[in-house]
């Protein structure tokens, strides 16, 4: 599984960044105004910290034509080439748009998946990635990571080519269990990426090792 920041906080990436081997950024509408600043800023932003990353900018429109004319218009304005996902909602205008961008040439994420069928027929529309929303299941006494078991189940059965985008974490429970059950990828917050790394017997070892070594290394 790979792993992908789901933010727009820009102090927040830059320290993720310089350690954490990520494959890139997602955002959404939520984000950036949990992030206090407008698209083209937050994006330019994001593009100078992740480089030749990927990164996955959200239409606002909904109505297709709309959409499609959105995602063009910030992949030619954030000059982000093979780099840039459109993040296509599921909705009747959003597969619409899918299969147009697709047919443009533009890499497409479909995103807001609550059901295993969604997923499929956004595969079946061009997505290169499905994004179901883990949390959000479970907190409708639903079973995200059944979901997201079923999908990835349907991209090797039917060999699709759709990866896996497994998001909306709350624990790092969750994001274990999306990459047991083979999810591809996975976009997670700033906190969750840092507690994936974090274990109190890591730096009880370490710092026992440096106590240890202290008089030692004489090299
Ligand atoms: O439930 P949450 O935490 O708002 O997450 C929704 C998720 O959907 C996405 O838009 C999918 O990429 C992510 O950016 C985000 O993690």
């Amino acid at each position: 599984m790979i792993y992908l920041a789901d933010t727009a906080d820009i102090e927040a990436l830059k320290k993720l960044y310089s350690f954490f081997p990520l494959e890139g950024v997602t955002t959404n509408p939520t984000i950036l105004k949990q992030s206090g600043l407008k698209l083209s800023k937050a994006i330019a932003e994001v593009i100078n910290i992740v480089g030749k990353g990927m990164i996955h900018v959200q239409v606002l429109s909904n109505r297709a034509e709309e959409m499609v004319a959105e995602a063009k218009k910030y992949k030619e304005y954030f000059d982000l080439g093979n780099n840039y996902y459109a993040k296509i909602p599921v909705s009747v205008e959003g597969y619409k748009a899918m299969q147009i961008l697709k047919d443009a040439g533009i890499n497409v994420t479909a995103t807001a998946i609550f059901t295993q069928q969604q997923a499929l027929v956004a595969s079946r529309a061009g997505a290169d990635f499905v994004a179901p929303y883990v949390s959000r299941l479970d907190n409708i006494s639903s079973h995200g990571i059944e979901v997201v078991a079923d999908i990835v189940t349907n991209t090797v059965e039917f060999d699709l080519p759709t990866r896996v985008l497994a998001a909306s974490f709350k624990t790092v429970d969750q994001i274990h269990r999306v990459s047991m059950v083979g999810a591809h990828s996975a976009t997670i917050g700033p906190d969750l990426l840092m507690q994936l790394v974090a274990h109190p017997m890591t730096d009880i070892s370490i710092t026992q090792f440096e106590v240890d070594g202290k008089d030692l290394y004489d090299i």
